[in-house]
């Protein structure tokens, strides 16, 4: 349990809900087994030495994410780059405070189009190493400090870029909390725990913190190939934590994401912004072309409309539907997580499969229309329509670029307008599904099990990390996702938080990870 000193200590961080500050008890998430696994190397690194480290460091590690989440590191936004590059020079300096060798802040170059800033530079990838001990396994941390926008009159509760503690709830609220930057920070917080307790890592860490992953990730892949046989030479796993459990209750490992391809549909007509009353009826609006082609994409069950890219899917197997049916999650806990009884299936297999393993299509936006409360009687002389699909196997991505741009262009044509159209794609990232029976998820299954007292459940994820299957294959290596936030995190939403519990918790399953994983019998 923390001392009554902490709400002291969190009230002139400024870190709390102040109605609720006289109340605030921070928990110590005490593991439900503090095992010192049956294994030598083990039982010289107890992990309930490390465990109650990790609570006692507890005010230090949240004014660390309070901090890092104070920087508006929005990657989407042309205008925050600047916050996005502090924000790596605001990990670079844990890195360097807490004794990590060979900082390199890789300069990726000029952001490639389309882009309304053609001098935009990409932010820097952070790359260090903790130890080279020929002797240990290392591993590799990637992460990503960039955040997706918010902005308060989305609906926040609480400023997005300022840590609000909500007691009640034992939850952190605030954009990046669980994605990603609660993660990366609890990756430095396991490294700090460590070394106040002088007990030494039981592996090599490389770590690898991109600002992009948020826009698709870059230049990344570049730099991933020039470097697997430099700087990530010798790296024996990669670990990724930046995806959340399935539900709220159980915790997972994650061994497939879907990929993602996004594009933009540009609509041109009108020199400029028209009067509706003087031009409309009289001019062909890019905002009605536009609204035709995105009603072509796909239809209200969710179903993509495009011709030749269903075909391209993996057929489902007998063998793989039995997997569905073990995995712990109900339609309730979907319907929970998006705050609405508005799925499109009523039971686990169809909702798993239909987040897992088929493709979607989602309309995320539209630019250049007016979209403020009131009305405006304007007619848009330019729009341009922002739209996704997560893609999954066997789904070739050029494939799809080109069924997606013939057929928006075809729908365009159809339409008869003088106005002039284009489809593009902004930025795309691969699926990647592995195999979770290596030594790495046995690792953090045994941590998991260590700190949870539960077996994790083995899933897939519909979101995307797009450098995923670059490591795979770059490194010749494996990849496991251990997440840290819930299925209700609200992540890319509203009032993104990370309980307090996964924050704490999570910290204690990676480094058990890193202990289990050094103890494998694979080097
Ligand atoms: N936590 C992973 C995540 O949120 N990934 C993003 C990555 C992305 C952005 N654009 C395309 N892929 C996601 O939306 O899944
Ligand atoms: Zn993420
Ligand atoms: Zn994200």
């Amino acid at each position: 349990m923390f001392t009554g000193r902490q709400p002291a200590i969190l009230r002139k961080l400024g870190l709390v809900n102040l109605q609720l500050l006289p109340r605030l008890q921070l928990r110590t998430y005490a593991t439900s087994k503090l095992a010192v696994p049956n294994n030598q190397k083990m039982t010289e690194a107890p992990f309930k030495t490390l465990f109650e480290k990790i609570d006692q460091l507890g005010p230090r590690f949240i004014e660390h994410l309070s901090n890092a989440v104070a920087i508006p590191a929005v990657s989407a936004d042309e205008s925050l780059r600047p916050m996005v590059v502090k924000k790596a020079g605001f990990f670079r300096d844990q890195l360097e405070h807490l004794g990590f060798q060979d900082i390199q802040m890789r300069e990726l170059g000029v952001q490639p189009p389309p882009v309304e800033n053609p001098k935009l530079e990409l932010p820097p990838v952070v790359l260090a190493r903790y130890g080279t001990d020929p002797a240990k396994k290392t591993v590799l941390l990637y992460g990503h400090y960039d955040v997706q926008p918010a902005a308060l009159e989305d609906g926040w509760l609480s400023e997005p870029f300022k840590l609000v503690i909500d007691e009640e709830k034992q939850l952190m609220r605030a954009r990046g909390v669980t994605d990603d930057t609660g993660p990366v920070q609890g990756w430095l917080n396991v490294v700090d725990a460590h070394r106040e307790l002088g007990l030494e890592l039981p592996v090599n860490l490389v770590v690898c913190f991109e600002g992009m992953e948020e826009s698709g990730s870059i230049g990344l892949d570049k730099l991933i190939a020039d470097e697997a046989d430099k700087y990530f030479k010798g790296v024996d796993a990669v670990c990724i934590s930046d995806n959340y459990w399935l539900g709220t209750k159980k915790p997972v490992l994650t061994y497939g994401l879907r990929g993602c391809n996004y594009y933009q549909i540009v609509v041109e007509g009108p020199g400029a912004d028209l009067h509706s009353g003087i031009f409309g009826g009289v001019v062909a609006e890019p905002a009605i072309d536009l609204v035709k082609v995105f009603a072509s994409l796909v239809d209200s069950q969710g179903r993509i409309l495009i011709d030749g890219v269903n075909e391209m899917v993996a057929p489902v197997t007998e063998k793989e539907k039995e997997l569905y049916e073990k995995i712990d999650f109900t339609l309730d806990e979907m319907n929970a997580a998006s705050g609405s009884e508005t799925c499109l299936y009523d039971n686990k297999s169809d909702i798993l499969m239909h987040r897992w393993r088929f493709p979607s299509l989602s309309i995320h936006g539209l630019e250049g229309a007016f979209s403020s409360q009131g009305a405006k009687t304007v007619i848009p002389s330019r729009v341009v329509g922002k739209f996704s699909i997560r893609t999954v196997p066997d789904m070739d991505s050029a494939t799809l670029d080109k069924l997606v741009i013939d057929h928006c262009n075809k729908v365009f044509q159809s339409l008869g307008s003088p106005n002039t159209c284009r489809t593009e794609l902004i930025h795309d990232g691969a699926y990647w599904v592995s195999n979770p029976f290596n030594a790495s998820f046995t690792a953090a299954a045994k941590a998991t099990k260590a700190v949870h007292g539960v077996e994790p459940d083995f899933t897939r994820e519909g979101g995307s990390i797009p450098i995923t299957l670059t490591f795979e294959t770059q490194l010749k290596t494996d990849v496991m996702l251990l997440p840290m936030g819930r299925g209700d995190d609200g992540a890319h939403s509203i009032n993104e938080k990370l309980d307090l519990s996964n924050y704490f918790l999570g910290m204690k399953t990676m480094a058990a990870y890193l202990h289990y994983y050094a103890a494998s019998e694979t080097k």
